[in-house]
This record gives structure tokens, C-alpha cells and sequence, in this order.
């Protein structure tokens, strides 16, 4: 793998960011090497693939484009993706394949399927390929993954509440936009043409604590030097999936967060549950500066089970992050014990491992302040004595999940998170 593979670079980024502006860009600079380019148009809402193929730069020879419509490739069509890069490889030998995402796509899910595909992940594909009847193509490698960000529109997708329709999963816009950037190599900060210096540094702050991993390169119509993006090597799935800012930050708090432009983090640490009601309240109206909170939490009346907020902008979604290793059998509780050996430094006489670790990211935040009205959600001591199922609780029910040895400390990324719906 790797070096005699074809490298696939994937560009995501929200609709309008300037994807297709970067890869017609790409593609009129590469003319030393054969580039494929899949475009995952999606009907109606996107002309890219008409707009790609009547560039006359782009007609050329060399240069192959295959046309995915009437779907998602980070849902349904994870399979005719595969499909599509297996028929155009098969007997054309390309420098490097570029796939172009809707800008509703997921990057996790588009990543996953290729690093499957490409058996280039340490996941065990049988099921996926059992699934989608794909055969593993051996003759690629899912390279660099692109997320363009659009400066002009940053803060506003940021605060949105626009609704987008994935194929029928909905999502707030600033979720997707945080979704990609922290699951990326390479940010594209573009159209800064349309945007100050101090407000770019501003938004690079604020990416680069979203994702500290990833290489910011600024951009005026996708202007960028194709080798940054093509053929560069970056990527790595557990890298990748891991490196986002906030659990980063989880693993290795540094408490007094250095400030640029603004942008910190601090970490809520708790051993005592979350009032429903209040804890409701807090989420209803989160304070404004906060861009970006994910962590988990105890919430009284739900001994059984860890709950996971994950605050994007304006999308605050509550699922399920396993059961607390507390409501383990003995034997099951050793196990953990002696895998995560700290756990027993913090295990609690009478709540075990129960207790809620937040992560906060945001623009001039008063620390302090968020700090305490999120402590003002705690139970009282005179709330810890009382009946905590009688409390009213808005939050959504989840079913316990099948295996119970989940480790609440690592991120279970599970899928069906639940759009909270507080405010209704
Ligand atoms: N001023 C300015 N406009 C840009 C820049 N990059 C792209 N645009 C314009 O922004 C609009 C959207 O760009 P596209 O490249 O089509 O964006 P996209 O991400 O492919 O959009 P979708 O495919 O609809 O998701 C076009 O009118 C571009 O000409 C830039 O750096 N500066």
C-alpha cells in the first residue's frame, strides 16, 4: 500500500465553499499528471458535474469524470463510490483520483468507506464488503482529505440555524461545517478576498483549535499549490478520527488554554449528576461565545448510562456514550480496571467512575462565568438527598446498548444522536 497506489484525495466543504473552483483550479494545473475527478452531484440542488465537464480546461484526454448522482456518497452511494473508482482504475493507470463531496457530505463516513474499500484501515471490512458485495480495490489508497471553509460565511454558518437535508438526515449547518473541519488534513481557508486579515486570523484560531492537526493553507479561488492536496500522504484513519480539538483536549486539558485571537477552551470536570431540568434550560440557551462543546455527562435519574453532548454552533445533540462502568458485573469492572489503571485514582465509594468531563471551546469567553452556570446545573445538596426520578426530564430515552463494557472516557461516536429539540 501506499507508494505504487493511486492516491485519492477527497474535498468536502459546505455548499458554496468554493470545491469545485479548487478542483477546476487542480485540474488546470495539473498538466503533468493524469487526474480522474468523481463529482457526487446531487440532483437538483448541484450542478457541479455540468459545470466541470464544460470547462474546456478540463476536457482533456488525460483526464477522466465520472458523475455520481441522486445521492449521498457518505450514505447510499458509499457503494457505487467504490463502484466508480474500481471501473475507472481498472484499466487506466491515473496519477491521482480527486472525489469531490456534496457539501451535505459527512468526511468520516466517506473516509471509512474508502479506507474499507481500499482495505487501507485496521477495521474489519467483512461485513461492509458482505453489505455492499464490493469486491476490496488494492490499487488505491485514500491519500488527503480537504475540508474548504468558506471565510466570508465562517461566523454565520457558524451561528446558524439552517437546517440541511442529507438524504433525509437532517443537520444543522454549523454541525456539518465543525464535522468538517475537524475530520480533515489539509483546511483550505478560501475567498479570503472577501475578508480582513484580523477577521481571517480570527477564524484560522478558531480552526486551528477545532483541529490542531490539520495544515491551514489561505486561499483566493481555490488557488492552492496542487501538491499540498494531491499525492501528499497525510492522511490517517485513526489519526484522523482522533485528532479533533475538543478530544484532544478530553485527553490532555492544558487548563489555562493559550489564548489567540480570542479562541480557548477550559474543560468542566463534575462528580455530581446534572439537574434535567436546569442542565435542559442551560442547552436551551447556551451561551453565545461557546463554538464548539462535546464531552460526557451525568444527568440524575440515568444511573444506568453516560450521556455525550456535542455542541456545534447551533446544534446541540445528546446520545448515548455507554453504560457507567459502575453498573458493571465485578468481574467485567476488574477488566476495566486494569485496562484504564487511572480510573481507579478517580472511582467514587458510593457513584464509581459517574461524573461529567465537557470540553468548551469558544470566542472570548468568560471562563468563569460559564464555568458557574454550568455548575448552577449541578444538583444542590439538598437535590442529591432528594427522589431524582421525579425531576423533570426532557432529555430523550435511549435504550441500553448491548455490550456494556463501553470505556465512557473514549468516544463512541455513535451513530443516532438526537437532536435534542429543547427549545420546543
Ligand atoms: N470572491 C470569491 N469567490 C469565490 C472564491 N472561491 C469561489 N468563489 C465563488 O463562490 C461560488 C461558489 O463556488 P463553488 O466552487 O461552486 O463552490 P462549491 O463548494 O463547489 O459549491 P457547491 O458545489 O454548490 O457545494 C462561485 O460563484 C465561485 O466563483 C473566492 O476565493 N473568492
Amino acid at each position: 500500500m501506499g507508494e505504487q497506489t493511486i492516491p485519492v484525495t477527497v474535498l468536502s466543504g459546505t455548499l458554496g465553499a468554493g470545491k469545485t473552483t479548487t478542483l477546476n483550479h487542480v485540474l488546470r494545473e495539473s498538466d503533468d499528471r493524469d487526474l480522474a475527478v468523481l463529482v457526487n452531484d446531487m440532483g437538483e440542488v448541484n450542478v457541479d458535474a455540468d459545470l466541470v465537464a464544460e470547462s474546456s480546461d478540463i476536457a482533456d484526454e488525460d483526464e477522466e469524470l465520472v458523475e455520481l448522482s441522486n445521492g449521498c456518497i457518505c450514505c447510499e452511494l458509499r457503494g457505487d463510490l467504490l463502484d466508480a473508482i474500481g471501473g475507472l482504475t481498472r484499466d487506466q493507470e491515473f496519477d491521482a483520483i480527486v472525489v469531490e463531496s456534496t457539501g451535505v457530505a459527512e468526511p468520516l463516513p466517506v473516509a471509512q468507506t474508502l479506507t474499507l474499500g481500499f482495505d487501507q484501515s485496521d477495521l474489519d471490512p467483512t461485513e461492509f464488503y458482505e453489505e455492499t458485495g464490493i469486491e476490496p480495490l488494492e490499487n488505491c489508497h485514500l491519500d488527503t482529505t480537504v475540508t474548504v471553509v468558506d471565510a466570508h460565511q465562517f461566523d454565520e454558518a457558524m451561528q446558524s440555524d439552517e437546517i440541511l437535508d442529507d438524504d433525509g438526515t437532517k443537520k444543522h449547518l454549523g454541525d456539518l461545517l465543525v464535522e468538517q473541519v475537524e475530520f480533515c488534513d489539509v483546511l483550505l481557508l478560501n475567498k479570503c478576498d472577501l475578508v480582513d486579515d484580523a477577521t481571517l486570523d480570527e477564524i484560522e484560531a478558531t480552526l486551528e483549535m477545532l483541529q490542531p492537526r490539520a495544515e491551514i493553507v489561505r486561499t483566493t479561488h481555490g488557488r492552492v499549490d496542487v501538491d499540498e492536496i494531491i499525492d501528499t500522504d497525510r492522511f490517517d484513519f485513526e489519526e484522523a478520527s482522533r485528532s479533533a480539538g475538543w478530544m484532544q483536549e478530553l485527553q490532555e486539558p492544558h487548563q489555562s488554554a493559550e489564548e489567540e485571537h480570542g479562541v480557548t477552551s477550559f474543560v468542566f470536570e463534575a462528580r455530581r449528576p446534572f439537574h434535567p431540568e436546569r442542565f435542559a434550560e442551560l442547552l436551551d440557551a447556551f451561551p453565545e461565545p461557546v463554538v464548539r462543546s462535546k464531552g460526557h455527562f451525568w444527568l440524575a435519574g440515568r444511573e444506568e448510562m453516560a450521556l455525550m453532548v456535542n455542541v456545534a454552533g447551533q446544534s446541540i445533540r445528546v446520545a448515548p456514550a455507554g453504560n457507567w462502568i459502575a453498573t458493571l458485573p465485578p468481574e467485567e469492572r476488574e477488566d476495566q480496571f486494569e485496562a484504564y489503571p487511572e480510573l481507579e485514582e478517580t472511582w467514587d465509594d458510593e457513584w464509581g467512575d459517574r461524573g461529567t468531563k465537557l470540553v468548551v471551546i469558544g470566542t472570548e469567553m468568560d471562563h468563569e462565568s460559564i464555568r458557574e452556570r454550568l455548575e448552577l446545573c449541578l444538583l444542590t445538596d439538598e437535590e442529591m438527598d432528594a427522589d431524582w426520578d421525579a425531576f423533570d426530564d426532557r432529555f430523550p430515552t435511549f435504550e441500553p446498548p448491548e455490550e456494556t463494557d463501553e470505556d465512557v472516557t473514549e468516544d463512541p461516536e455513535h451513530d443516532g444522536q438526537e437532536e435534542i429539540g429543547i427549545a420546543d
